[in-house]
């Protein structure tokens, strides 16, 4: 891989040229200072980063994945930059409404209805997400371009073009670390005018670890013979542990609380050391090329082994198999050869276990001298590479005599620049009470509104496919749920037999992977309306609000006054800062509900939390026994779904009566699929409801296709399957794909590849793609394949 070293999450080639096109047009010169913008400011005033609920966002095998902010609030315009001895790493806050690609095709349902949000000024609900991105640090003319492309040093695309005529800030500053923060210094005020906030490297890794180890489910894995088992993290025992951050050259950390540690020991032998002399060696010219390589090696054929020095025996006395490594790379000196008798494949192999081996191996000792059990090991030289991971484990796990454990953390390489982007808000971790708000007040991850708050207002439709998008959701979360969580250590493999690892690491995932399966919280809980005098003898509805105008009243009445009652609420319990956590968090969520505004009932108003709590334990696990056949995961998946449909019968049928009550909203939405159906559909569910009252999900949906001739692209999407070429099918799928709103990637590439026949599909699924782009790229290239070989075979 020469070209393609710059390996970004999230960005897509769209929004790469949409950016450049538009900046081509305000900017002459490519590369030059910015004369104008919204810089990064560094004040007193500046908005609030706000981490609580942090979560990934991205299927459990994807890398770096981003992470949602859900509960951001404020605008903020963050980035921040870990500039390393080999790569540039970018952490970046990015609201929801800054969409590209294909979310600009997807319309807020407030933009669909025309409603504007009446309060976003006083409690905008934001929520964002944060991205990772990287560049090889030779390549730093790249990494400007990014920052420049995307106006990142100026609070992104949006801030840009509302503040446009905005002078120029000389004090502009972007939070940095790494030792490049101190090499580029000159570079980055040169090319875009914005000063490096210097924040210390081991500051930020530690503060880094300790974000996502607290905060962040299913980040911290273990990986022992090419079996990956997420790690449940208590937040109240985590220090001290060991944290082991292989860069370019490796640091070795003792961690004993927020801002709590001591660089214990380090090595120069690290991921330099394996990139730099496997490139002198192998001539690759990348990074991932040489690791590629080693998945094809042997070690055996350069290594000198145990066996080899005494004559095939092993030395048991000391615990050593024949098998062992005895040196690295010692065969060389023995045989008369020169480098290029050797494979590079043996090569790279040999040298990536020889570091991997060393660095577990100096981890564990540094873990001994202070007591330590818990080695969690980060930087960029593991690249979720299997068999780098298992070495080092193996290292751990045999030295340690399967007392210590090692662990990786799925953001391995981005905790400094996840520190440093920290360090804008320099606030203890305590603070957060990882995943408590947004228990409370669950935000849909595309829109960061209430999860069903947003389907209430929507046209049917569109709530169908929130509801189908949303029950993906959850059951990625339920799934999460009921997934084991080994706690116990590891067991033993072997008495210091180093046997060639059966896991090479397989495929080498790509870094680019932008899954869209989000995590949701669904635990909301409902509760009185705080400010209530007497809540147990309050009767909610005795004020219609069907009449506009006493609408209009109670609807100002409660949004001009959420600041005072928040107010009100924190000053009950004392200020606290979590009172205010909470008073911010119910103000942000109560604002949403009322920008649903078109409620009939006070108690609507009042009520914020209308999905019932949904049991969790009804979701299958893929690859669950089902009678007699096991199902696949999608299967399964869509089996989830029907189960927890039918679990929200009753949830849908409130939903159902609210719909009806909002008027006209049926006959729009019917209009959309059907013009000439406008102005029945209200009538029709009044006569629905009627005959049958108020219909179960299932029944409505059936019956409103049956009425409207709806077509079910969902259940046909699902259904479909390749008959003819690729192309066809994908015309087929494209179509009906076309005629759904809000299904997520990972369905569609689901759906997609489990339609394809069968001889495509194994091939493609096997790649794991991770766009639908990407799938059909590779079920056409397999399809040409097999037409190829058919032909041969004539031949
Ligand atoms: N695409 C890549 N290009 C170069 N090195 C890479 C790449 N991916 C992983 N690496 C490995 O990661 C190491 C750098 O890790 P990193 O945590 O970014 O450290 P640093 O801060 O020193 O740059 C490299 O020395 C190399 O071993
Ligand atoms: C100097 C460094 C902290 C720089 O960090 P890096 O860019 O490698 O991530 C690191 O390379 C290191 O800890 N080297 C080992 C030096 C030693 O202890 O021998």
């Amino acid at each position: 891989m020469g070209g393609p070293t710059t390996e970004v999450q999230v960005l897509e080639n769209d929004d790469i040229k949409e950016d450049s096109e538009e900046k081509t047009n305000k900017e002459e010169e490519r590369g030059m200072a910015p004369p104008t913008a919204n810089p990064i400011h560094r004040s007193s005033s500046r908005p609030q980063l706000d981490l609580s609920g942090a979560a990934i966002q991205g299927n459990f095998e994807e890398r770096n994945p981003t992470i949602l902010l859900p509960n951001q609030s404020d605008d903020i315009s963050h980035l921040a930059l870990d500039i390393g001895g080999s790569l540039i790493k970018l952490v970046y806050f990015s609201r929801h409404e800054d969409r590209s690609g294909d979310d600009k095709r997807k319309m807020s349902l407030n933009e669909r209805l025309g409603v504007s949000n009446v309060n976003r000024r006083s409690y905008p609900i934001l929520g964002g997400r944060l991205h990772f991105v990287k560049f090889e640090t030779t390549k730093i003319n790249e990494c400007l371009d990014f920052i420049y492309s995307k106006q990142l040093h100026r609070g992104g695309m949006d801030s840009r073009c509302w503040h446009s005529r905005a002078p120029a800030n000389e004090n502009a500053v972007i939070k940095a670390t790494g030792g490049g923060a101190y090499k580029f210094t000159d570079l980055f005020k040169e090319k875009l005018g914005v000063g490096l906030d210097k924040e210390d490297e081991m500051d930020c890794l530690v503060a880094g670890a300790n974000f996502l180890l607290k905060a962040i489910r299913h980040e911290a894995f273990t990986h022992i013979e090419g079996q990956k088992e997420f790690v449940q993290i208590d937040h109240n025992d985590l220090f001290p542990y060991l944290l082991v951050n292989i860069g370019s050259g490796v640091s070795i950390i003792k961690v004993d609380g927020d801002g709590k540690f001591q660089r214990v020991s380090g090595t120069n032998v690290g991921g330099g050391t394996y990139w730099g002399l496997g490139k002198l060696l192998t001539k690759c010219k990348s990074f991932d090329e040489l690791l590629e390589l080693s998945q094809r090696g042997d070690n055996r054929k350069i290594d000198m082994l145990v066996g080899d020095i005494y004559g095939g025996m092993e030395y048991s006395k000391i615990g050593l198999s024949a098998s062992t490594i005895a040196s690295s790379f010692g065969k060389a000196i023995s045989e008369n050869k020169e480098l290029e008798d050797y494979m590079p494949e043996d090569i790279s192999l040999s040298l990536l276990r020889m570091i991997s081996y060393n660095i577990g191996q100096i981890s564990y000792l540094n873990a001994l001298r202070f007591g330590l059990k818990r080695i969690f090991f980060g930087g960029f030289f593991i690249r979720g590479h299997a068999y780098t991971m298992d070495t080092i484990s193996f290292a751990v796990q045999f030295w340690s005599k399967s007392d210590a454990q090692a662990m990786f953390l799925r953001h391995e390489g981005f905790l400094g620049a996840l520190g440093a982007f920290m360090s804008y808000e320099k606030h203890g971790l305590d603070d957060l009470m990882a995943h408590q708000l947004v228990e409370r007040f669950p935000m849909d991850t595309d829109t960061g509104h209430k999860t069903l708050d947003i389907s209430i207002q929507g046209g049917l439709i569109f709530t169908l496919c929130k509801m189908i998008s949303w029950m993906e959701k959850f059951v990625q979360k339920g799934t999460e749920i009921t997934a084991p969580v080994p706690m116990a250590p590891p067991g033993t493999t072997g008495l210091g037999g180093f046997e060639v690892p059966s896991s090479k690491g397989d495929t080498l995932r790509s870094d680019a992977s932008a899954l869209n399966v989000g995590v949701l919280h669904l635990f909301p809980t409902l509760e009185v309306f705080p400010l209530l005098a007497y809540p147990k003898t309050y009767e909610p509805n005795t004020i219609d609000l069907s009449d506009h105008s006493e609408l209009e009243y109670w609807f100002t009445v409660l949004s001009e006054h959420l600041p005072d009652l928040v107010d009100k609420a924190v000053a009950s319990e004392g200020r606290t800062d979590d009172a205010k956590r909470r008073g911010d968090a119910f103000a942000r969520a109560f604002s949403a509900h009322l920008a649903r505004k078109n409620k009939l009932r006070l108690i609507d108003l009042l009520d914020h939390g209308l999905l019932q709590e949904v049991p969790i334990n009804l979701v299958s696990e893929p690859g669950e026994v089902m009678g007699d056949q096991r199902v696949t995961q999608h299967e399964a998946e869509i089996e989830t779904l029907k189960v927890a449909a039918n679990e929200q019968q009753q949830t849908m049928r409130k939903i159902l009566q609210q719909l009806a009550a909002l008027n006209g909203k049926y006959d729009q939405m019917a209009s959309h699929y059907r013009p000439e159906s406008s102005g029945e559909a209200l009538q029709w569910y009044c006569w629905l409801e009627k005959i049958q009252g108020a219909p179960y999900w299932e029944d409505f949906v059936t019956a409103m296709h049956s009425r409207f001739g709806l077509e079910d692209c969902f259940g046909a999407l699902a259904k479909l399957k390749q008959t003819t070429s690729v192309k066809e099918y994908q015309s087929q799928f494209e179509r009906l794909a076309n005629r759904t709103d809000g299904l997520t990637d990972f369905f569609l590439i689901s759906c997609f590849v489990c339609g394809l026949k069968e001889e495509i599909r194994m091939d493609v699924q096997m790649f794991h793609p991770t766009t639908l782009n990407a799938a059909i790229g590779l079920a056409r290239l397999q399809e040409e394949q097999l037409i190829t070989k058919c032909r041969l075979a004539r031949v």
